[in-house]
């Protein structure tokens, strides 16, 4: 190992109960607490952490809590309506923009504040960023579909800060039962980032037209190592992943189909054989996939996508389920993962 990959320790996450989170917290340095939960707040610094709270459950039954913690101490502040946590090493930065009707110029402003909070500190790897939009699917004021209307500020945002096409994180961009837009991001100082895409998907900021005036600016996968020689031990963060072949939707109103076509897109994103564009040899397949969330747009088809899961990744596998709508009306579902 050299020594830039023994010290550049990658964080980790766990999915708790809302009442163990400080149990969690008390093993370790917390980057930030993201509660899956009935109601959607303003992210805040609680007890010394920073939380974000989530619309994400119908009922305190099925919330849960991602806790991320890290190697170091860590340090939380606020940035133009912006909440942080950083260790020297990671940030995690948190927003919320309040129910309009139009986000366009509002998630440009959120993105703003969020990218220039990790230039100015120098988090200048931003890895993975999750999205979670009240009515995905619902149109604008102006009769644009919501999620168009977040894909044109967000592209704006990336657009003010150089952000090419081939450098843009993995994410998630996924439905929410309330409270307008909330997001989290994760960025780090050193650590090595490739962003990776499918080749049996067209890069989604390669979409046409038909999907919005801005494309969705978003990689399939982040590859996240401790030095860029380092192509073996590195995680692989895995976007939301849908039933999408090219740019097309496919088996719509097929829930069976869309679920196993979405597995399916993860095998192959992770295997050895679409890594290898990017010199990347992991021996991966679902198997080696953890912290899965999978959202389903029926709250009926659970039981049908749990089975679907249960088969095709590890028995020892976290995974939550999701009852949320999708960022395309066609899709009803959609799975991301860690594989650390
Ligand atoms: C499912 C897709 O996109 C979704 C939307 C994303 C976004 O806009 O950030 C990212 C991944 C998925 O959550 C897709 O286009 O394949």
């Amino acid at each position: 190992m050299t020594q830039a990959q023994q010290t550049v320790k990658l964080p980790s996450s766990a999915f708790t109960g809302l009442t163990e989170v400080s149990e969690v917290a008390a093993t370790g340095n917390v980057l930030g607490v993201i509660n899956y939960t009935t109601e959607c707040t303003d992210p805040r610094v609680e007890n010394g952490l920073l939380t974000l709270d989530l619309h994400m459950a119908a009922d305190l039954g099925e919330a849960f809590a991602e806790v991320w913690t890290t190697a170091r101490p860590v340090e939380t502040g606020e940035h133009h309506g912006v909440v942080y946590a950083h260790d020297g090493e990671y940030l995690l930065v948190a927003g919320r923009i309040a129910p309009t009707g139009r986000y366009t110029e509002d998630t440009r402003a959120a993105y703003v504040a969020a990218l220039d909070l990790m230039d100015g500190l120098g988090y200048k790897n931003c890895f993975r960023m999750w999205n979670f939009l009240n009515d995905i699917n619902g149109d604008n004021a102006e009769g644009l579909e919501i999620y168009r209307d977040f894909c044109k500020g967000r592209a704006e945002a990336f657009e003010l800060f150089h952000f090419g096409d081939k450098e843009v994180p993995s994410a998630t961009g996924i439905g929410s039962l309330g409270g307008g837009i909330a997001f989290y991001f994760l960025a780090s100082r050193s650590a090595a980032l490739t962003s990776v895409e499918n080749s049996k998907q067209m890069a989604a900021y390669h979409y046409p037209r038909q999907y919005g005036p801005r494309p969705p600016k978003f990689a399939r996968a982040t590859y996240l190592a401790g030095t860029h020689t380092d192509r073996r031990s590195g995680q692989i963060y895995v976007a939301g992943t849908a039933s999408i072949r090219g740019h097309e939707t496919l088996h719509d109103g097929d829930v069976v189909a869309q679920v196993k076509l979405s597995l399916d897109n993860i095998e192959h994103l992770v295997s050895d054989e679409n890594l290898a564009d990017y010199e990347i040899v992991r021996g991966n397949s679902l198997l080696d996939v953890d912290n899965i969330k999978v959202y389903v747009r029926h709250r009926a088809d659970i039981p049908t996508v749990k089975k679907m899961c249960e088969e095709r990744f590890s028995p020892n596998a976290r995974i939550q389920y999701l009852n949320v709508d999708v960022c395309r009306a066609d899709l009803l579902v959609e799975i991301e993962g860690i594989i650390a």
